[in-house]
């Protein structure tokens, strides 16, 4: 075997047995119902509602059972780590993948954001699995090497360039970046990434967008998917210092005047539309313009859209009524035509937000109740968990005042 086979098997061990020790740790932990609800929706589980019988160690072990039935750890046979000729390490697939299927759960190996690292290291010597740890950092990816001793700095450099965190739903969890994996933090990141990643209490869990061949390199989108091409790079090269080598930014290095070319028509022509026309005329507009893209473009330029018509919006360039009907019809043409499953969930709670927001500016209890009800329906029918996380999302937008988040 050599050196690199030693390591990983090495790895495998630690990681494994860690893992198993958390799994037995957590299997008398009792979970609260939120978490035992995110659990089953992903997972497809179905537990009891009585939370006394459940426990969220039980839930891992099953999942485990169900998708990694012939590896002994917790990462997935479908991929391997390797090293990529532009990102440096990454992550590929070993067989084909199926759209919507599980392609890697991990639990991580550390949760501890910059400022815990600090901390961490103000007391590692109190810390038992501190050695453990340090091991195990020492193999993610830095800009420059790592000291032996392992110092303050690079402890804080190694959760920001390797850190994941749990989503919100919404996608604004870019700050709380503190999940540090063997597997999934060498998944590099892409424009038009085939794979997402969520993170459930201290596991990771990928899914594909779409279907994978095998030796095809699987990435995560670093950043919320809905932020437009605009700032892509800048959000990149801010938060994790890089200039994204991937294809959807390579496609548009070379064919960007022709993308500015077509986006600028269409702009050009939704503004010329009167906000009685939208409805009719604005699908039409998008599927013409992204006529001969292709899908990774389709999907980047509807996003623009949408960006747009919320700047629009802000601008009061629209008119805030209309505005919100022509979203929601974009939004569900994304729904429909390129989206997969897990991405839905996102995308129907921006709906969501939206309906709220604009309910809120009815007078009419009557509007209001109409506009409710209609989410509701696009809510459950894309299965976004259902009457439960409806009236979650209600109590924490509809009550409040704030509609900041369109600003
Ligand atoms: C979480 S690590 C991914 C694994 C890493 N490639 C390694 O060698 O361990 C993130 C780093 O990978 C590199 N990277 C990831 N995606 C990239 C992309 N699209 N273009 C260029 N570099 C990328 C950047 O250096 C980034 O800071």
């Amino acid at each position: 075997m050599n050196s690199e086979e030693n390591q990983t098997k090495l790895h495998v061990t630690q990681v494994t047995a860690h893992l198993q020790n958390l799994v037995d740790n957590s299997a008398n932990l009792l979970a609260n119902q939120n978490e035992i609800s995110k659990y089953e929706k992903f997972f497809g589980f179905q537990y009891s509602s009585d939370i006394q019988t459940v426990n969220i160690g039980q839930i891992i072990k099953d999942a485990k059972k169900k998708y990694f039935a012939d590896t002994n750890n917790y990462f997935s046979s479908k991929i391997e780590v390797y090293d990529t000729v532009e990102m440096g390490k990454g992550v590929r697939a070993t067989e084909d993948i199926i759209a919507g299927t599980c392609v890697i759960v991990e639990k991580a190996f550390l949760v501890a954001g910059e400022a815990v690292m600090k901390q961490m290291y103000d007391i590692k010597k109190k810390i038992p699995q501190y050695q453990q740890h340090v091991e195990l950092l020492k193999q993610l990816y830095v800009p420059e090497p790592i000291s032996a001793e392992v110092s303050e700095q690079d402890l804080s450099q190694l959760t920001k360039y390797n850190g994941y965190g749990e989503p919100d739903r919404l996608g604004n969890n870019i700050d709380l970046l503190d999940h540090l994996f063997l597997k999934i933090s060498a998944v590099n990141h892409s424009c038009a990434a085939n794979v997402t990643l969520r993170c459930y209490g201290d596991v990771g869990v990928v899914i594909a967008r779409e279907n994978i061949k095998s030796g095809d390199q699987i990435f995560i989108c670093y950043k919320p998917i809905t932020f437009p091409l605009s700032s892509h790079s800048s959000i990149l090269q801010q938060n994790f210092n890089f200039t994204c080598k991937c294809s959807l930014c390579s496609y548009l290095t070379s064919n960007s005047q022709q993308f500015d070319q077509i986006y600028n028509n269409f702009v050009q022509t939704l503004k010329s539309l009167k906000p009685s026309e939208y409805k009719t005329h604005l699908i039409p507009l998008v599927k013409s313009s992204v006529l001969n893209m292709n899908v990774d473009l389709k999907r980047q330029f509807v996003n623009s859209v949408i960006q747009t018509i919320l700047l629009l919006r802000n601008r009061k360039v629209m008119e805030r009524n209309e505005n919100g009907a022509v979203l929601l019809l974009l939004i569900q043409m994304q729904i429909d035509s390129y989206l997969v499953k897990d991405q839905i969930v996102e995308y129907q709670s921006q709906l969501f937000k939206l309906l709220l927001t604009k309910s809120k500016m009815q007078t009419q209890t009557k509007d209001k109740k109409k506009l409710k009800d209609q989410a509701r329906e696009i809510f459950v029918k894309y299965e976004a968990g259902g009457q439960s996380a409806f009236d979650a999302l209600c109590a924490e937008y509809f009550e409040n005042d704030d509609v900041s988040w369109v600003k």
